[in-house]
């Protein structure tokens, strides 16, 4: 899997992702995400497969380990990169996520790598513990959810940049570490609570950087796009 940022494509319609993609020139890494992907449904899929972008499907499925089976199962007939789970689901759900997601998987191809959101970036210490009830530290309670999703199976989670690091250090190099929450210095935080710049993410162990508004939102996106770019691979 390359190593490129995968650009979140929040938007609404085909025809706005089209617009916004037809500037960029090179190969680029994309986001699917539930508001695309819930709103034009699978076709969206085979519109940008086509194209040949590499695909994160970044759907969180959180539902009861059979559930999940079977909606992995079907995803994986798609040919995408990366795919995930909310780890809160627990274990089993993720063994049988996996489990869908091999089954699903035709011959021909690399079964997509599968990958457990820990904490979402969106969410403080604060919040965690008085919404989620849990006594513990954030950073402890995602090392946990690092812990389980590995020893489920899979490939990795998404987490903050804040917490690549400590994640590597318990889960190893190979473990992928998908960090959202991804800021240019001079962009505003937005709903994201733990954050870092590209160069700082990979400073810090991120192995994937995904980034939304920073570039979708704004004046020139393939100029944005680049200087993610550019930070990220030590460029700037
Ligand atoms: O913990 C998570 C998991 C997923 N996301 C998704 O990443 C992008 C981030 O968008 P920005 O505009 O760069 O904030 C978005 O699609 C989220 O659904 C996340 O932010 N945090």
């Amino acid at each position: 899997m390359n190593q490129k940022p995968f650009i979140a494509l929040d938007f609404p319609t085909w025809e706005q992702t089209k617009k916004f993609l037809e500037p960029f020139n090179e190969p680029i890494n994309i986001k699917v995400g539930m508001e695309l992907y819930l709103q034009n449904g699978p076709k969206i899929l085979e519109q940008l497969i086509e194209k040949d972008y590499r695909i994160f499907l970044d759907l969180k499925l959180h539902d009861i380990p059979n559930t999940v089976y079977g909606a992995m199962k079907g995803l994986a007939q798609f040919d995408i990169e990366l795919i995930n789970v909310h780890a809160a689901g627990g274990k089993e759900m993720m063994e049988k996520a996996l489990e869908g997601l091999s089954a699903g998987t035709p011959s021909s191809r690399n079964r997509p790598k599968l990958i457990g959101v820990t904490q979402l970036t969106s969410t403080s210490e604060e919040q965690m513990q008085s919404e989620q009830l849990i006594e513990r530290s954030l950073n402890e309670s995602v090392i946990h959810y690092a812990k389980l999703t590995k020893e489920a199976g899979l490939d990795g989670v998404v987490c903050s940049p804040l917490e690549a690091e400590a994640i590597r250090e318990v889960c190893g190099d190979e473990f992928l570490k998908v960090t959202p929450g991804i800021r240019l210095a001079e962009n505003q935080l937005q709903d994201q609570k733990r954050i870092a710049t590209p160069a700082k993410a990979r400073e810090i162990g991120s192995t994937h950087i995904v980034v939304g508004r920073s570039i979708t939102k704004a004046e020139n996106p393939v100029k944005a796009y680049q200087t993610v770019l550019n930070e990220w691979e030590g460029l700037k």
